[in-house]
């Protein structure tokens, strides 16, 4: 007979949804951690005749255990001006309230505690792993990595001078460093964030082109948010902002484009023979009346559409199960088809696709053999879940953030019984009122 393995940890539970392969849910099946990684996954009942656990979590009878979600687009700190300004299309909240308010506000500590704020919100809602555009990124870093939290920092480039740097050439220089500095990061991916095709010229847009070619490093940028954008781009370059980046080396596979709501067919082909990849920000285009993405058509043409929730300040919450309920019925709509956007797809966008967005897809993203042990348990035994006929369809469709009771990143557990074990939230809460005091009397 085989002697048995020690490993780390075993969760068994009612439903396993490894999203690869697609489709597919194992019923009562254990999940087998060792170190950081997943080992196995096998029925529960073979599994303590192979291994013997330090830790084991018998979940409840009705658990589904699913890759932790990837938030692959957001501004974490602004959760502190989460409320502030509402109501109000882009530019005219970004114009009038938030750069006003970011010029004000935004220094290291207020980036530290807003960062920890978003951490936490979204380890309670299920994210094990999000991207983050922000200024002084060398903070959220820090933050993340600090809190073990998967993340990938894009950096900002952008035209104008703000706390954390006074030109592009300062925003490039700094964000190479950090870098450099978590370029053996098992939690921190740098990226480049230049931030939208209206605030930045071509000089600087050409060299983050260039360096994150030499670097095989990502390159995050909002784009074709509105229509007023558009507009702007093509009486300013002659172009449609695509265009211009097309023109100016960005299109490859390493480019994240961010909302994409103004789309013709030849942008849609242009994306999709480039590589690059599409973030969807559903609750975020909604609320600032934006526009409406194509989803569906993006999909059929090949294109990896991955999911964000942009900043608390634009969405209100940094909460991906909801977003991809969001996601799924406006696709539908937009489509004018039932059938588009279906749950799985819904799945696939807020696990495995932000992985491929972020260059992971080989560590994260799914539950197989091999990969990081990236892992939520969500619990479907709530009265208003019942019956459970397909648990991807209720995590879609039919659950709410309060049903995720565990979180695990790299086998680490973050959430035990909706707890969080890395951080302390009575202080965080009383510092986040302390910041909501001051930013409330100054108004
Ligand atoms: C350069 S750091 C990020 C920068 O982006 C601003 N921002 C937040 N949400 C949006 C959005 O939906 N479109 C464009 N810019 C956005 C944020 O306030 C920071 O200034
Ligand atoms: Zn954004």
């Amino acid at each position: 007979m085989l002697s048995n393995q020690s490993v780390d940890t075993i969760i068994h539970a009612r439903w396993v949804i490894p999203v690869i392969p697609q489709n597919t849910v194992y019923e009562n099946h254990s999940v087998v951690i060792s170190g950081n990684q997943i080992i196995d996954i096998l029925p529960s009942t073979d599994v303590t005749a192979k291994y013997t656990a330090k830790e084991t979590y018998n979940l409840d009878t009705d658990h589904a255990l699913l890759p932790g979600l990837i938030n692959a687009h957001g501004h974490s700190a602004m959760s502190l001006f989460r409320g502030l300004a509402d109501d109000l299309p882009l530019m005219e909240w970004l114009n009038d309230h938030i750069w006003p308010a970011e010029a004000k506000w935004v220094d290291e500590a207020f980036v530290a505690d807003g960062t920890l704020l978003a951490i936490a919100e979204m380890i309670r809602s299920g994210t094990t792993c999000y991207s983050d555009m922000y200024f002084f990124p060398n903070v959220s870093a820090k933050v993340a990595s600090e809190h073990k939290i998967r993340t990938q920092i894009c950096f900002p480039v952008i035209d104008f001078p703000t706390a954390w740097a006074q030109n592009s050439e300062e925003y490039i220089h700094k964000g190479v460093e950090l870098f450099n500095q978590y370029r053996n990061s098992d939690y921190v991916t740098v990226a480049f964030g230049p931030h939208a095709p209206y605030t930045i010229s071509d000089e600087p847009l050409k060299q983050v082109a260039t360096l994150a070619d030499q670097l095989n490093a990502q390159i995050q940028i909002h784009l074709h948010e509105t229509a007023f954008e558009v507009q702007e781009s093509i009486e300013k370059f002659g172009v449609r902002p695509i265009q211009r980046l097309a023109d100016l080396g960005l299109l490859s596979p390493s480019l994240q484009c961010v909302h994409m709501t103004q789309l013709n067919d030849h942008e849609i082909s242009l994306i999709a023979q480039s590589g690059a990849h599409v973030v969807h920000c559903p609750e975020s285009n909604l609320k600032l009346a934006s526009g409406f993405s194509p989803i569906d058509k993006l999909i059929n043409a090949g294109i990896n559409v991955a999911l964000g929730t942009d900043g608390a300040a634009s969405n209100n919450d940094l909460d991906l199960l909801s977003e991809m309920k969001t996601a799924a019925l406006i696709g539908k709509a937009v489509a004018g088809d039932a059938s588009a956007v279906n749950a799985h797809q819904a799945l696939e966008m807020a696990t495995i696709n932000g992985a491929r967005s972020m260059g992971l897809e080989d560590k994260i993203g799914s539950l197989e053999a091999g990969k990081l042990a990236d892992i939520i348990a969500i619990d479907l035994g709530h009265i208003d879940c019942q019956p459970v006929y397909d648990p991807v369809s209720h995590i879609v469709y039919a659950t709410n953030s309060h049903q995720v009771t565990h979180s695990w990143i790299g086998g680490d557990i973050h959430m035990k019984n909706r707890q969080l074990s890395m951080i302390d939230t009575f202080h965080l809460t009383e510092r986040v009122k302390q910041w909501a005091d001051k930013i409330k009397s100054v108004d």
